[in-house]
């Protein structure tokens, strides 16, 4: 039987995936072999040995703390681009928001004065909707920083609109630049392209390289006007700088699914309660996903879709399995092959793969392993996490 812990509301459509004769699902399981979360913050918890897997059914996994469960064997996985569509339709309608100032001009009609006679009333409403005039998307240029699953749909969704689009990926994937349409303009670097853009959008992941990536010294070079869209993480915009580019008159809009307190009570921002990924349909993609990659891990040591271990696919033989992880070191993989062959057990099949310091190989060997086995291999130097399916 396996045990999941899981935390945040996910999704009973991907919950079920797991059949009930073999997980034990609940949120309040003590030893887990696997966690199953959203946004729970995993900082500052320790993790007993028994887990083997944590999978963030979602994209942002910086609320995991990688390093340490690396340095514990524990494979992270995440959900690539299964909540992409809508975030994408979030960022349109924060664009849409943001350029025809629906939310001040809603607000304006939920204040109106009930008591007033209907022509009064009236008037109240067609004098009042000078105050909100605003612009079309159609021609606009749209700046979008991070082209990869959201950021390529945002792309697209604006192209077909009518914008301009211009990127900015120092780090765009090759697969991910193959998905991209070739009217996508290339920006070298942020400040060219916020001198040129309308809208610009961020889909960076958050880590030490994003930190204020949008920052006081860039934004000095944004076109008069600009609207920020920020469906990323807080952290990836400096906010002391919006405040006085908007200030300043610079900013027309920041649009952000992560409220703060400096943030809260200004006519230009617009705060949404991290709302990116809160459909049903994404929901259900995420947790199916994230499902499914555990279940794979845990009844064939098979990863897909690790941020920390390497991909790796090996069918089912007739054989048992074994898969261990050790650091990516000459001589471990020869040490565990002369421990079989001591021991006059037959390899009948073998997938060995690396990722920076981690390496990860499965062996199906041709008789079960025994206990004096896997402690041979687990005693072997470098090796940790032997597990047997
Ligand atoms: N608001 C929400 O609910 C919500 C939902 C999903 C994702 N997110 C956030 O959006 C982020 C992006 O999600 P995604 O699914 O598009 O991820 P992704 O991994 O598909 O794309 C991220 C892209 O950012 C690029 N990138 C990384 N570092 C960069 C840098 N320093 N400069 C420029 N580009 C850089 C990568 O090359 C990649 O193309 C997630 O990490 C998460 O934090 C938020
Ligand atoms: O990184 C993500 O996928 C999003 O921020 C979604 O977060 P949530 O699952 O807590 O809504």
């Amino acid at each position: 039987m396996h045990s999941i812990r899981t935390y945040n509301a996910i999704s009973p459509t991907g919950l079920s995936l797991f059949p009930s004769d073999s997980y034990h699902v609940d949120s309040v399981v003590g030893e887990p072999d696997a966690i199953m979360l959203r946004s729970h913050n995993l900082h500052q918890e320790s993790f007993p040995d028994k887990v083997k897997a944590i999978a963030r059914c979602g994209a942002g996994v910086n609320n995991i703390p990688i390093e340490q469960c690396t340095e514990q064997g524990i494979v992270v996985f995440n959900t690539p681009g299964a909540n992409a569509n809508a975030v994408k339709e979030l960022v349109l309608a924060g664009m849409l928001m943001s350029s025809r100032n629906l939310s001040t001009a809603a607000e304006f009609c939920q204040n109106l004065d009930q008591s007033l006679a209907i022509e009064d009333f009236n008037k109240l409403v067609e004098g009042g909707k000078k105050r909100f005039v605003g612009s079309e998307l159609t021609g606009k240029t749209l700046g979008v920083i991070g082209l990869g699953a959201i950021g390529a749909n945002v792309a697209h969704a604006a192209l077909a609109l009518g914008m301009k689009v211009v990127g900015y990926d120092p780090v765009l994937s090759v697969d991910a630049a193959w998905r991209l349409s070739s009217e996508v303009e290339r920006a070298d670097n942020l400040p060219s392209l916020l001198a040129r853009c309308d809208f610009v959008t961020v889909h960076v992941p958050a880590n030490e390289y994003t930190v204020n990536m949008l920052n006081a010294e860039n934004l000095e070079q944004a076109k008069r006007g600009l609207v920020i869209l920020n469906f990323a993480r807080g952290t990836i915009v400096e906010e002391n700088a919006i405040v006085s580019e908007i200030e300043s008159g610079r900013i027309h809009r920041y649009v952000s699914d992560f409220p703060s307190a400096q943030l809260m009570g200004r006519e230009q921002v617009i705060l949404l309660p991290h709302l990116g990924a809160s459909t049903g349909e994404a929901e259900d993609n995420c947790a199916q996903m994230a499902a499914r990659q555990l279940m794979d891990f845990l009844e064939n040591g098979n990863i897909k879709n690790s941020v920390n271990f390497p991909e790796i696919h090996l069918s089912r033989t007739e054989g048992h399995r074994i898969a261990f992880a050790n650091d990516n070191v000459p001589k471990v993989l020869s040490t565990v092959l002369a421990v079989l062959s001591d021991m006059d057990i037959n390899v009948i099949d073998m997938l060995n793969k690396s990722r920076g310091e981690i390496a990860y190989t499965i062996l199906d060997v041709e008789h079960l392993p025994t206990d004096d086995l896997i402690q041979a291999i687990e005693n072997i130097e470098h090796v940790f996490h032997v597990n047997v399916f």
